[in-house]
């Protein structure tokens, strides 16, 4: 399903068909247990540094950030939150945008998430070990709508996110900054 919409998110953006399959070797799966807590005001937000991220919540908690504000996304039986991560906003040259997120606990009942990422790797083994490039699509980019990303390595990014998530709040911009031209 996963490729399936990947897919057709890159026919939307007039990419080639197989685009995808360049940069994204990676799906993998993390189950989140937030126990009770009595302190919601902790929950800190991000942005997923993955291509995208389909979620599975059993109870309210998921908030995302849109004009400044936090908004709750109810959960829905039987279906999925679509998230799109920073490695899409950045193939589609901003056209798809990234999108800030939080969980915030409950006082009366843990909650439990399954998160599915989609992701590029620091290397293609079917491509000899090469470095994944990560870069705003060709296809996205005219003279009217000029890269406002540089082109790097994906392996260096996630060392920029990681050190960036590490960091003490409050932080500073988010971790594409570097890479904007
Ligand atoms: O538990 C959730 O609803 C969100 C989890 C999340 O943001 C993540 O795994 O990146
Ligand atoms: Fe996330």
């Amino acid at each position: 399903m996963g490729f399936k919409i990947l897919n057709m998110i890159g026919e939307g953006l007039g990419l080639p068909e197989g685009y995808f399959d360049k940069v994204s070797q990676e799906q993998y799966m993390a189950i989140h247990l937030y126990p009770q807590c009595p302190d919601p005001s902790l929950a800190m937000g991000h942005a997923d540094p993955n291509i995208i991220t389909f979620l599975q919540q059993d109870q309210y908690g998921l908030q995302i950030q849109k004009d400044g504000k936090w908004m709750g996304v109810d959960p829905i039986p039987n279906a999925f939150v679509v998230n799109l991560g920073y490695t899409l906003e950045i193939i589609s040259n901003e056209k798809l945008k990234s999108v800030e997120h939080r969980v915030v606990t409950n006082s009366s009942a843990a909650r439990t998430s399954i998160a599915t990422f989609f992701s590029s790797s620091p290397t293609l083994p079917v491509e000899n070990e090469v470095p994944v490039i990560i870069q705003p699509a060709k296809e996205v980019v005219t003279w009217s709508n000029p890269p406002v990303f540089t082109s790097f390595q994906y392996k260096d990014f996630v060392a920029r996110y990681l050190a960036f998530m590490c960091k003490p709040r409050p932080r500073v911009g988010i971790p594409l900054d570097p890479y904007r031209l």
